[in-house]
């Protein structure tokens, strides 16, 4: 077969906009908000539902496979990435701005085969931008060709990264103190849409040169890291090593110039790994 994954891919998008559809309308009603990892990280049913809603589809049309998906991660299923053909799903990243209103929500659907991505799609449904790409294929946004920006000058600059949810002083002082070096460099700017699928889609169509963080996820990143390499750009480690898709770091930038620029200033914190083997409580 010449083409294996094009099936999966289009139904990847058809699923992604449904989904949307689903937390455009959960928008408009009064949600329950609670917490997981900290007080700062929140989850709506809407998270759930819509993780079902997706799982439920793309079981429907290719039977059971693989799946990591945020919200089962967090109600105890395994989160490792083995051969088989992986489904790796963010139903709704940015719960705090969709519990807020801050219009920047993404669901995001990747699928891995053999470790490697083959295909992402992130549909910003408040915008309703659909992002999407399949490895060696390029990237587009609603349908139309994107690429990142030709800026090779880090003074002439956007970057984006987020604050996350660990709110320990010294991980909160790493994280400002790294801001503020890149701030000084000086760049022209520093953004954060509070969806780590968005900010990786705004390198990829070149509005901003890069994003950095560490504590994402992969449910939150895998999507968007085949929509920044098929539109030409890079991904990397925040220590200028290969990006690891489990390990909680990544630098995606337009090119290596601007990464290993951004990563000389990127004072790092331990995370643990997405795959880390779950402690079990005594
Ligand atoms: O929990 P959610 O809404 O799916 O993830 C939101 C999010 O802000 O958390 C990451 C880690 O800080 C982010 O960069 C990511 O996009
Ligand atoms: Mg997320």
């Amino acid at each position: 077969m010449a083409d294996p994954w094009q099936k999966a891919y289009d139904f990847a998008v058809e699923v992604a906009r449904e989904a949307g559809e689903e937390i455009r309308k959960a928008g408009e009603c009064e949600m329950k908000v609670q917490t997981k990892s900290s007080t700062v990280d929140l989850v709506t049913k809407t998270d759930e539902r819509v993780e079902k809603i997706i799982i439920r589809a793309l079981k429907g049309e290719f039977g059971d496979g693989a799946f990591i998906g945020e919200e089962s991660v967090a109600n105890g299923q395994p989160c490792v990435l083995s051969d088989k053909p992986t489904w790796i799903i963010d139903p709704v990243d940015g719960t705090t701005n969709f519990v807020h209103g801050f219009p920047f929500v993404a669901v995001s659907i990747a699928f891995a085969v053999n470790k490697e991505l083959e295909f992402g799609v992130v549909y910003s449904c408040l915008e309703d931008k659909m992002y999407k790409a399949r490895k060696g294929k390029g990237a587009f946004c609603n349908d139309e060709p994107i690429q990142v920006s030709d800026v090779e000058e880090i003074k002439k600059s956007i970057i984006i990264s987020e604050h996350g949810t660990d709110r320990r002083k010294e991980v909160v002082t790493k994280i400002f103190s790294t801001m503020q070096k890149i701030l000084c460099i000086p760049v022209h700017g520093l953004r954060g849409s509070g969806t780590a699928a968005t900010n990786m889609c705004l390198v990829a169509t070149g509005a901003v040169e890069a994003f950095f963080e560490i504590g994402i996820h992969c449910w939150d990143i895998a999507a968007g890291a085949v929509i920044v390499q098929e539109a030409g750009g890079v991904l990397m480690d925040v220590d200028g090593g290969p990006f690891d898709l489990m390990s909680r770091r990544m630098v995606s930038a337009n090119n290596k110039k601007i990464a290993d620029r951004i990563i000389k200033e990127i004072e790092a914190f331990d995370v643990t790994r997405d795959d880390a083997p779950v402690q079990k409580k005594e």
